[in-house]
């Protein structure tokens, strides 16, 4: 059995994050990193790339045809990103809880949307929503 940070390492979960583009325009990477790293979880990879219409679609899938939609492809195509794949005990719904709410109005205080985001539109960081999202973001963006 391996006891990595304070977890046994078969049971962590992986989450998808993507540091969306205002973080990378607004230099929060470094902040926004270093929470993460606060709670003990751990940074398994991590690259930059401009995400595609096409990345973008089948990552918002559910949120075809919303109104907010093609702002929101316009916003999260509008500059680099940066994908991380991290693990840690129950990160899944501890990174949701870190991210905050979606609307940063709403978010409690020290979360990352409620410390440095002010619009839902740009909310600075994305956050797999459970085991199966995060199966299927970390196979379709990790190659
Ligand atoms: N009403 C809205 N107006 C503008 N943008 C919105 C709205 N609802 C959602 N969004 C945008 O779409 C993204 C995806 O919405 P979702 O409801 O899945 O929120 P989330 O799970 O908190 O965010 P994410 O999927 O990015 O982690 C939000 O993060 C936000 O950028």
């Amino acid at each position: 059995m391996i006891i990595y940070k304070g977890c046994i390492r078969v049971q962590c979960e992986k989450t998808l994050i993507i540091l969306k583009p205002d973080a990378i325009k607004r230099n929060l990477v470094g902040k926004i990193i270093g929470k993460i790293e606060e709670k003990n979880y751990t940074i398994e990879s991590m690259n930059m790339k401009t995400l595609s219409v096409e990345d973008l679609t089948y990552h918002y899938d559910e949120h075809k045809g919303k109104g907010f939609f093609p702002d929101l492809l316009d916003y999260m195509s509008s500059g680099p990103v940066v994908i991380m794949v991290v693990s840690g005990d129950n990160v899944i719904k501890g990174m949701r809880k870190l991210c905050g709410a979606t609307d940063p109005l709403e978010a409690d205080a020290g979360t990352i949307r409620g410390t440095y985001a002010s619009t839902k539109n740009e909310n600075l960081i994305h956050s797999s929503d459970s085991i199966e999202s995060s199966k299927r973001e970390v196979a379709y963006f990790i190659k």
